[in-house]
């Protein structure tokens, strides 16, 4: 190493942020992350006084009220490279709680696509927390935005066909690489669902001192044999609308 080796933990601090394209001050301390940058407009209709405050890659952010809390929606890209990236960049600009609205696959028999899923920890099958942690380094949510997520998607979705359910997931990196041995494997270790993302979300938030949580709504069930293939864009998409619901009223209850 010499004198000059840039040094990423000081670089751009105080700056307009160069992915996501954000500087201090522009964005509220809570923020909501689904991976989909099409989805950022769908928060944005539960939010007043809607401001557009950039848009690089697959990094929209869109900021707004909702029942007097200032909202940010910043979509993450797919796979934990882009969310790291994001998180590391929001909360360099402010950004104190995170929460992912996303989609994700069941594993257990009985989820259907639209049911909600809290996450309460994620399994890493992930590179990008490699480079961040020890193997063993716990990837978990902040837990009062679990359980706030888990008791507001269970009063949202009372006396409805949707089902919550609060647990494990996986985060894989590789969407088609999920083979069937490795399905069953993750069933088996009661593992609800998996996506992409909450990996490097959780263990950024941690090492960075602020708070992560996901709702996702189910896309899929893996192990059931429901693809995405299937039709099931209808169901996903009301789960998305009760997750970002969901995620909108734990803002306000914790003060995010
Ligand atoms: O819909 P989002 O939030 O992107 O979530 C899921 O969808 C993508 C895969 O289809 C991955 O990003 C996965 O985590
Ligand atoms: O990782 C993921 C996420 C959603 N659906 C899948 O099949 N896999």
């Amino acid at each position: 190493m010499t004198s000059s080796t840039v040094d990423k933990s000081t670089v751009g601090v105080g700056e307009r942020q160069y992915h996501i394209g954000i500087a201090p001050g522009e964005v509220s301390t809570v923020a909501l992350l689904p991976g989909d940058p099409f989805r950022v407009p769908l928060i944005a209709e539960f939010l007043t006084d809607v401001k557009t405050v950039a848009h690089q890659r697959e990094h929209l952010t869109m900021t707004g009220w909702y029942k007097g809390r200032h909202i940010t929606a910043t979509s993450t890209g797919m796979g934990c490279p882009s969310t790291a990236i994001a998180a590391e960049e929001l909360i360099r600009v402010g950004v104190t709680s995170l929460i992912r609205v996303g989609s994700s696959a069941g594993l257990q028999p009985g989820i259907k696509p639209g049911d909600l899923l809290v996450s309460e920890g994620t399994l890493r099958n992930d590179g990008t927390t490699a480079a961040y942690a020890h193997p063993g380094y716990p990837a978990v949510p902040d837990l009062r935005i679990a359980t706030t997520l888990g008791d507001v998607a269970r009063e949202l979705t009372a006396g409805t066909a949707t089902e919550v359910y609060s647990g494990l997931n996986v985060s894989d990196d590789a969407f088609y690489a999920e083979g069937p041995e490795w399905i069953s494997q993750l069933n088996s270790l009661g593992i609800l669902n998996v996506e992409m993302e909450s990996s490097a979300l959780y263990v950024v938030a941690r090492l960075r001192g602020v708070r992560a949580g996901m709702i996702c709504a189910a896309s899929s069930n893996l192990f059931d044999g429901t693809s995405l293939y299937d039709g099931v864009k209808e169901a996903l998409s009301e789960g998305w609308t009760r997750s970002i619901e969901a995620a909108l009223e734990t803002a306000v209850r914790l003060e995010l």
